[in-house]
């Protein structure tokens, strides 16, 4: 078997270790916007079914098809697939799930959330891998998945219980005889720093995976890549021109937040501190204006005690995040986050309700805080423009769609390539509108 460090040549990477990181994974070559840079299939990886989600996904290729159409695993109930290509995919590793999952007690079932399962198909995958049922590659092993960080002696104690309490359920399951809990403890440990949430196309979220490989790659608030999925496959691609020497680095959190907040997530569950050229700006005047534009208040008291919404009645959300925003107006800078945030729900429930033309008003509100909180190459600004693009279109306003929708293709073709299903789609939508728009410019000359 090949080892990593020459599968990763052959990629034009290389496996370093940082001081202050650990282990890197560095560019051998120069990689240009839009390059996939490595891609790799999970070791392990869950839909994010539970026994309450209406509508379940597919265990090969995570699609949520109508629940009628997707077919159940009628001995263990649990799995769910599309078709027979991904029941035939998923064949070796659900067999031995199945025997274990088919004979658990009702009450076992019902705490068999996605990580629980993971863990589960982690054990079941080495087995077969030791088995030789499953081949081992240097992509592919799970000496890659004892590599990985596990933060054990600085996560807390409430954590350690926590991490305790689920190896035993693990094992209880499992009910192997010798199996090390602490080291199934380490792995709940390791799932928290290394696991990925696996993100449909339009970044939402459809499941949980393992990718030893790709987690290598270290975090930064200013990322030269992005991690995007296709169906259950890990993709990172360049975004900016990464000249051969240099750290691939993507962002582990959401980026538009304030230094002090994208600080405290990544202390919380990556345990280390940020130094990247943002986060090393982190007390300087600019940086300290760029966080009460964010999330600053005009009024400086701390009296105030939250809120809750509820989100089913779509109507009243409208009603109430309205009022919200009214407010927020007057409190915060026109750029705020808060802001934002509340005029994305705003937008999601107008979707909900088919209210399209305000729906669009909307969209175009939280595009000029996109254009000045991400760069220019981010998926997030490129799917508002499709939104945008879309509803354009089918409010009438052709001329408008094909601007909005051609700035999408810009930048998606960057971060998701050009040959996906949902590439494809947005390119071929992109055509229509253009030829919809000069029929309709030619038919009124
Ligand atoms: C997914 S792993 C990345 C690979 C890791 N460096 C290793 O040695 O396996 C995440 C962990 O890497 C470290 N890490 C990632 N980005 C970092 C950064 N920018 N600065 C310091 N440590 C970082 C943290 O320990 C974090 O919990």
């Amino acid at each position: 078997m090949e080892d990593l460090q020459s599968g990763l040549q052959n990629r034009k990477l290389s496996l370093s270790t940082l001081p202050e990181k650990g282990r890197s994974l560095l560019a051998t070559r120069d990689f240009y916007p839009g390059e996939v840079i490595i891609s790799q299939e999970p070791y392990v990886c869950v839909p994010n079914n539970s026994s309450v989600s209406p509508q379940k996904r597919c265990d090969g290729c995570f699609t949520t098809i109508n629940n009628n159409v997707l077919s159940r695993c009628s001995r263990c109930q649990l799995a769910f697939y599309c078709g027979t290509a991904c029941q035939r995919s998923e064949w070796k590793l659900h067999r031995l799930e199945c025997e274990v999952l088919s004979s658990l007690h009702k009450y076992k079932r019902k705490s068999l959330t996605p990580s629980i399962r993971l863990m589960l198909r982690l054990y079941l995958r080495r087995k077969l891998q030791n088995d030789k049922i499953i081949p081992s590659t240097a992509m592919d092993n799970y000496n890659l998945v004892e590599a990985l960080v596990a933060h054990m002696s600085d996560i807390t104690e409430e954590q350690l219980v926590l991490y305790a309490q689920m190896a035993n359920l693990v094992n209880s399951i499992l009910e192997w005889p010798g199996i090390n809990i602490k080291e199934i403890a380490e792995n709940f440990s390791k799932f928290a720093c290394n696991a990925h949430t696996i993100c449909d196309s339009e970044l939402r979220p459809v499941g949980t995976g393992l990718y030893p490989v790709i987690s290598i790659i270290n975090h930064s608030c200013l990322p030269n890549s992005v991690l995007v999925f296709e169906g259950s496959s890990a993709l990172v691609r360049a975004v900016q021109h990464i000249p051969s020497g240099t750290e691939v680095l993507i962002s582990y959190i959401e980026t538009a937040e304030s230094t002090m907040t994208r600080q405290k997530a990544l202390k919380e569950q990556y345990l280390f501190t940020c130094t990247c050229p943002r986060c090393s700006k982190v007390g300087q005047y600019d940086d300290i204006q760029e966080s009460a534009i964010l999330e600053g208040y005009k009024c400086k008291s701390e009296k105030c005690g939250g809120f809750l919404l509820r989100t089913t009645d779509y109507q009243e959300a409208i009603s109430i995040y309205k009022r919200i925003e009214k407010l927020q107006t007057e409190l915060f800078h026109p750029l705020s986050i808060n802001l934002m945030h509340t005029r994305e729900k705003i937008l999601k429930s107008l979707m909900e309700l088919e209210h399209w033309t305000e729906a669009l008003a909307y969209c175009k509100l939280t595009i000029p805080f996109y254009q000045r909180v991400y760069p220019a190459v981010h998926p997030l600004p490129g799917l508002q423009y499709y939104t945008c693009g879309k509803l354009e279109w089918y409010l009438g306003d052709t001329e408008e769609a094909v601007k909005s929708l051609t700035k999408a293709v810009d930048i998606l073709r960057i971060t998701h390539g050009t040959n996906t299903p949902f590439m494809k789609d947005l390119l071929m939508k992109l055509e229509e509108a253009r030829t919809e728009a000069s029929y309709k410019f030619s038919s009124k000359e």
